[in-house]
Parts: C-alpha cells; sequence; structure tokens
C-alpha cells in the first residue's frame, strides 16, 4: 500500500480561491474588461493597498505620469478612408527579428509580489503573444528558472548596475548562458525616486507582517491566500534582502556609473545592447555613439524624476536624431492599443508596457495578463482599420497632429 502523499499548499489554492477556476469570477471579471482601467479596477480591489500604489503610483506629486498619459490625449489622428482594411497586420520587428506587433513587455520588479505567478506568467503569455518580455534584475523569478520555464519566446534581461561589478558581470553572464535575446541597461535609477505612495503606505519587501498588513489580509484574502501558498519571494538576482525599496536601491545601486560603464557592457555583452530611461536628444546620440543597438525613451513610468520630460512629447526628435543608426522605442503612460499606434506614428519602432499588464496580474495572474495583452493589440487593431492603414508598418506622422498642450 503507497503512503498518502499530503496536499502541498500550492495544490489546494484553487480550492481556496473559488474565482479562479475555468468557470470562476475571476474569468468572468476579466472577460467583461473592457480596457486596461477595467483591469486596474479589478487590480485595486484584489491587491493590498500597499502593493496596488507600488505598481500604480511614481515619484513626487507624479507629475511626469500625470503628464506622460496626457500626452496620448493630445495625439489625434487624421484617417484616410476608402483603403481596403478589410485586414490589418499589426506585424512587425523588434532588433531585427518578427515582431506580432510593435509592443514589448517592460521589465518591472518584484513581479510576484503583485500576483504569485509572477514573471513565469507574464513571459508565457509574451511568447503565446509573439512579443519580446524583459526580466528585470529586481524580478523575483531567476534568470534561469524563467528560462527553464519558458524555453519559448524572446526574453530580454534588463541591467541595474550594482555596487559590486562583479556582480553585474555574473548577471550577464547568466543572461548570456541561459539563452537571453537582448540585454537592457536602465540607466535612469542613480538612487531611488520619491516614491510618497511607498513611503505613507510602509511598504516592505518582502512585505511584512504588521497591524496594518493584517488588517489588509482580512480585506483581500485572495491575495494573501496566495503569497501564503506559494514558495517565499527569489530574486532575479539578489540572494536575500528586508527593507523597503529606496533602501534596497540606495544599498545596490551605483550612482557612480558613467558612459565608461555602458563601453565595458559593449564589449561584455556580444547581442543586442538596449539602453533604457533617455530622455534628452543628447543623451541619445551619446549612447548610440557608445554602441546601444536600440535606445528606450522613458521616465520610468514617471517613478524616478518627477517633471521628467514626457517620452511621447521628445520621442519624435530623439528617431529624427538617432533613428538611422538605432531602433527608438517608446513607454510610459500607455494604457491602449491606440495609444500605441500614436506612438509608431510619432517614431517608434515599438512601445513598451509596464503597468497595462501588471494591472491584469494583479487581477487575475496569467489570465489577466493575457486579457490586458488581447486588449492592447485589439484596440491597436481596431485604430489602425479606422485609420485607414492596413499595414502598422506603413503608418507615419502623416496620420497624426497634436493638439495643443
Ligand atoms: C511596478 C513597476 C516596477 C518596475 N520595475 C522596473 C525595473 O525593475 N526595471 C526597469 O528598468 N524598469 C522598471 N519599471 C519601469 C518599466 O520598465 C517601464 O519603464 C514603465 O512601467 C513604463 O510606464 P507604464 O507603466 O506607464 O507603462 C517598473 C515599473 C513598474 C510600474
Ligand atoms: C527596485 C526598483 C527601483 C524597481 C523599479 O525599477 C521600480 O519600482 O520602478
Amino acid at each position: 500500500m503507497t503512503a498518502r502523499r499530503r496536499p502541498r499548499w500550492s495544490e489546494l489554492r484553487p480550492l481556496l480561491q473559488p474565482g479562479a477556476g475555468p468557470l470562476g469570477l475571476t474569468d468572468r471579471r476579466l472577460a467583461r474588461a473592457s480596457s486596461v482601467e477595467d483591469l486596474r479596477a479589478l487590480a485595486r480591489r484584489r491587491a493590498p493597498r500597499a502593493v496596488f500604489d507600488y505598481t500604480d503610483g511614481a515619484a513626487g506629486r507624479e507629475l511626469a505620469l500625470r503628464r506622460s498619459r496626457q500626452a496620448y490625449a493630445r495625439v489625434e489622428f487624421l484617417p484616410r478612408v476608402l483603403q481596403d482594411v478589410s485586414s490589418v497586420d499589426l506585424s512587425t520587428t523588434i532588433l531585427g527579428t518578427p515582431s506580432s506587433a510593435p509592443l514589448v513587455f517592460a521589465p518591472t520588479g518584484f513581479t510576484r509580489m503583485m500576483h504569485t505567478e509572477g514573471e513565469p506568467a507574464v513571459a508565457r503569455v509574451a511568447a503565446r503573444t509573439g512579443l519580446p518580455y524583459a526580466l528585470s534584475t529586481m524580478g523575483t523569478t531567476s534568470i534561469e528558472r524563467l528560462a527553464a520555464e519558458v524555453p519559448k519566446g524572446r526574453r530580454w534581461f534588463q541591467l541595474y548596475l550594482w555596487r559590486d561589478r562583479a556582480a553585474s558581470r555574473d548577471l550577464v553572464e547568466r543572461a548570456r548562458e541561459s539563452g537571453y535575446e537582448a540585454l537592457v541597461l536602465t540607466v535612469d535609477t542613480p538612487v531611488p525616486g520619491p516614491r510618497l505612495r511607498d513611503a505613507r503606505n510602509g511598504l516592505t519587501i518582502p512585505p511584512s507582517l504588521t497591524a496594518r498588513t493584517v488588517a489588509e489580509a482580512v480585506r483581500h484574502p485572495a491575495w494573501w491566500v496566495d503569497l501564503l501558498t506559494t514558495e517565499p519571494l527569489e530574486f532575479a538576482s539578489l540572494h536575500r534582502f528586508e527593507g523597503t525599496v529606496a533602501e534596497l536601491v540606495a544599498r545596490m545601486f551605483d550612482p557612480s556609473a558613467t558612459m565608461d560603464d555602458l563601453a565595458w557592457l559593449r564589449s561584455a555583452w556580444p547581442g543586442p545592447l538596449i539602453v533604457k530611461g533617455v530622455q534628452t536628444v543628447a543623451d541619445a546620440r551619446a549612447v548610440v555613439d557608445g554602441g546601444a543597438d536600440a535606445i528606450v525613451v522613458s521616465n520610468h513610468g514617471g517613478r524616478q524624476l518627477d517633471r521628467a520630460p514626457t517620452p511621447l512629447e521628445i520621442l519624435p526628435e530623439v528617431a529624427d536624431a538617432v533613428g538611422d543608426r538605432a531602433e527608438v522605442y517608446v513607454d510610459g503612460g500607455i494604457l491602449s492599443g491606440s495609444d500605441v499606434v500614436a506612438a509608431v506614428a510619432l517614431g517608434a519602432r515599438a512601445a513598451l508596457v509596464g503597468r497595462a499588464y501588471l494591472y491584469g496580474l494583479m487581477a487575475g495572474g496569467e489570465r489577466g495578463v493575457q486579457r490586458a495583452a488581447d486588449l492592447l493589440l485589439q484596440e491597436a487593431a481596431t485604430t489602425l482599420a479606422l485609420l485607414g492603414v492596413a499595414r502598422i508598418e506603413d503608418l507615419g506622422r502623416n496620420h497624426v497632429r497634436l493638439r495643443p498642450g
């Protein structure tokens, strides 16, 4: 007689979360979400406040985030009619490799805190949908585990430069050995951005048990059941850390990094190198001179320097300055497929999204991320058809104009 195996906590998860089954509440709610904003509302209900605010929030007075979003509202499309849009093609190339759409899943830290399915869930959706996914240095799934769990699809690795350069070199080496296609060096985080919501909420990594978090547990049981029934958070790169996000950045990140470090990385990484967080034309020129194959015009979703330049507004200038030597991507404030179309029309080869898929993840794990991706792609296709453009590759600045700010 074989001994009866005791169920593991993780196997009990579906029973403890009745909404998560195939016919469950979560699926019906996700199906009813008709925009990323609807997913955001679901995410807000499911996640504890500190986790939702970490994701949703930005630096200082959040002016940079608000402006990044408002810039998309200033874009007016100029549709052409009678253009045969019976079939619309969103496909393009990113770094010379085919992509189903000009869209990339941006690197985000602590993704398993939003939902324990975390990075592998996002990477699976990206692979299934034919889009690249960037694992963050601050990810909560290791470089090797992600590659093993999601071997298909395009995996990029995002690097923060540690004070400990040997540790950074080790990360680059591990990404290379695990078959990551591209390296994304983020350059807008020399010191922690002032995240006021995190400070007010007393957010720590991992979330600690305090009177406040226990009270939150009662109000958001699904999230806590999830957290308690999976393995502890693991880091893509850190061994162990406990403290606030600001403490972590201050302790680990290297504020003394210079263009010499870019030169070092260029020589250490044989594949495509993307520099993320470029915010001026001068820096775009400098990093492309330094060997970047692509740049992301980004203010980190408004999470670092408040009052930073608005990515969509500087995008055309940057694309004009370096677009013939490097691919130019943009991110910050993109919440719809129509935003993606606006970004491409204004000169981006691709747009990155962060919060858009994280809202889906918080709302319903992998299925929520899939819903976010589906919404973005459907909206982009509809926008293109209504613009009278059958192929996204034919989209240009002649299809948009900017309303006065
Ligand atoms: C919760 C969260 C965590 C993030 N973590 C990282 C990170 O670890 N590395 C990085 O380069 N960017 C990080 N970012 C910035 C994103 O890569 C991206 O630039 C930003 O989310 C784009 O703005 P959007 O969220 O409005 O789409 C993070 C963003 C969010 C919302
Ligand atoms: C540790 C962080 C700075 C992660 C990040 O990039 C973010 O929260 O925006």
